[in-house]
């Protein structure tokens, strides 16, 4: 029985490599697959992965209809055995059940790849949705870790390494942004609710240890000037 399976995990966690793999492995077996995504980091039309491979695929922006897109394929006497979308919080509630029903109507597996929540640790619409319809979540394995190196669970949004809380849901961006720029960084929940960024960590450590040396100078009562 063909099924809905979310992939989901923290942004950097391996989704669109596993989601290439999945294609990979099918598709050398003869299986045909329709790609889709939305507003991958390396343009419309590309599924990317961090780790360098990437493939066309079909850009799936609000308006598109995924149901119509699969019956107008299947019409045309092109194959198709499974269904493969990437970046899957971004779409919507409808689309999502257009891809259930490519499941139950036309009888086609659907991996469905995404992160769940925001910056702001809310579900994205195409995600809650995911969750309500799939057949099955797999949460994926590889964890991406948090500076304290506990697994990363949640999704910061930084400007300058500093994290934000206000803004618009959907930013496309990267882990690591640099210069001002608005990236990401994975953290454990702990920290993503303290808002505490490496950046924040690394400064946190460095005050510390000023406020040891001049714990220590106080009580030995030694100073720069006196050495
Ligand atoms: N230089 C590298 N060497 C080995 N693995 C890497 C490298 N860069 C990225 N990765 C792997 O790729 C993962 C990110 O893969 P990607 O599919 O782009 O993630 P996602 O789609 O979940 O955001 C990282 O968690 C890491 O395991
Ligand atoms: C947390 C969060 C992320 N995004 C964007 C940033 C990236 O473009 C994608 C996630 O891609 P990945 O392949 O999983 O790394 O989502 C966003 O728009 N809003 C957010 O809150």
């Amino acid at each position: 029985m063909s099924e809905l399976v979310f992939f989901c995990g923290t942004m950097d966690c391996g989704k669109s490599t596993l989601a290439l793999q999945i294609e990979h492995n099918r598709s050398a077996r003869g299986k045909r697959g329709l790609i889709f995504t939305r507003d991958d980091r390396a343009g419309a039309g590309v599924l990317s992965s961090r780790l360098g491979l990437c493939t066309q695929a079909v850009e799936a922006p609000e308006a598109f209809d995924f149901y119509a897109h699969v019956t107008d394929h299947l019409a045309c006497g092109r194959p198709a055995d499974y269904v493969i979308a990437d970046e899957a919080q971004f779409f919507t509630a409808g689309q999502i059940e257009q891809l259930a029903r490519v499941v139950d109507d036309l009888d086609l597996d659907v991996y469905a790849f995404g992160i769940t929540t925001d910056f702001r640790t809310r579900l994205f619409p195409g995600s809650q949705r995911l969750v309500e319809l799939a057949d099955r979540i797999e949460v994926l394995q590889v964890e991406a870790l948090c500076w304290c190196g506990a697994r990363a669970t949640h999704n910061a949004r930084t400007v300058d390494g500093h994290m934000v809380v206000e803004g618009a849901q959907v930013v496309v961006g990267d882990v690591n942004g640099t210069g001002g720029e608005t990236g990401y960084e994975v953290l454990c929940r702990r920290h993503h609710l303290r808002r505490q960024t490496a950046l924040n960590a690394e400064a946190g450590a460095r005050a510390d240890s000023a406020a040891d040396v001049m714990t220590a100078r106080e009580r030995t009562g030694t100073h720069a000037d006196a050495r």
